[in-house]
């Protein structure tokens, strides 16, 4: 089946801000899969629904043509995905959550282990310098270049409004049962909520669905028509973060599955700088 393009104008009805609109955009035709969406290679989707109004989007520069979404296949190769997944394998193998889902974060350092975090730069001093290199870090950055790129394409925005936030961080998810809240990543919500800072998703996937995983698909949660989209090494999804984008990732049945979040504020004040070689 292929959506179509742009349909009609929907304005939201409540918005303070008439350049806000709230319908489906199709920026392209995109083959999809029912109940998944998976988008060619070389294709840029996006839609958006319902409200689109966190204030945070309405600072200068930073406000969406449209709320929605993006997928695309064209901006991180899997080459680099590769790489980038190495970086997430070397620092979660000195850690790991007792349950299902473990975090790197290259920024704060926090990274699962047990039931808790460590602080990684802390814990492991400068032996860190042994595991992670100046490249990882320059990866990292590229990377967050690239994807802050396509969002400011994608929603019409300048790229200079968008400021990375945090949390920024690797996620290994697995099928072993969850022994803290921290691993039940499976619950809908809006990022906008859960991490204040957001206005702006993104998340690069680094492993493929049913070749790395079953499970784990990513479900956009929408009224008679949820949408699905399949991870696979070097895809990116991006989204405004708001409650337009409910979302749940689905339950990972078998394999291991990888991403990273990169996040972006429109408020310098919610900025940090790239994680940088300790
Ligand atoms: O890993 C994913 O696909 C999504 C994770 C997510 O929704 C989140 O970290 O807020
Ligand atoms: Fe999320």
């Amino acid at each position: 089946m292929t959506l179509p393009l742009p349909q009609r104008p929907c304005p939201c009805p409540d918005s303070p801000n008439p350049h806000l609109s709230c319908c489906f955009l199709f920026l392209q035709p995109v083959q999809v899969t029912e109940p998944a969406l998976a988008p060619s290679p070389g294709r840029v989707w996006a839609s958006g629904l319902g409200n689109c109004l966190s204030p945070g989007l309405s600072l200068p520069g930073c406000t969406p043509r449209k709320c929605g979404r993006g997928v695309t296949d064209t901006v991180i190769t899997r080459e680099e995905a590769e790489r980038i997944r190495s970086i997430a394998e070397k620092g979660l193998s000195l850690g790991g959550s007792d349950g299902g889902a473990s975090i790197l974060d290259l920024h704060s350092g926090a990274l699962s282990v047990g039931k808790h975090f460590v602080n990684l730069y802390r814990y492991f001093g400068d032996k860190i310098q042994n595991i992670f290199s100046e490249e990882d870090f320059q990866l990292y950055r590229e990377v967050r270049r690239k994807v802050q790129l396509t969002i400011a394409e994608a929603f019409g925005i300048s790229a200079a409004s968008l400021h990375l936030t945090k949390p920024t961080f690797f996620s290994r998810i697995n099928s072993t049962e969850a022994r803290t809240a921290h691993d039940e990543y499976w619950h809908a919500h809006v990022d906008k909520v859960t991490y204040g800072s957001f206005d702006y998703t993104s998340l690069l996937y680094l492993s493929d669905y049913l070749e790395d995983f079953g499970g784990g698909r990513f479900v956009f949660m929408e009224e008679g028509a949820n949408k699905t989209v399949e991870p696979r090494a070097g895809r990116v999804s991006f989204f405004t973060s708001g409650s337009e984008n409910l979302h749940r990732v689905e339950k990972v049945r078998w394999g291991t599955r990888y991403a990273i979040t990169i996040a972006f504020s429109c408020n310098p004040d919610h900025g940090i700088q790239d994680p940088a070689f300790p």
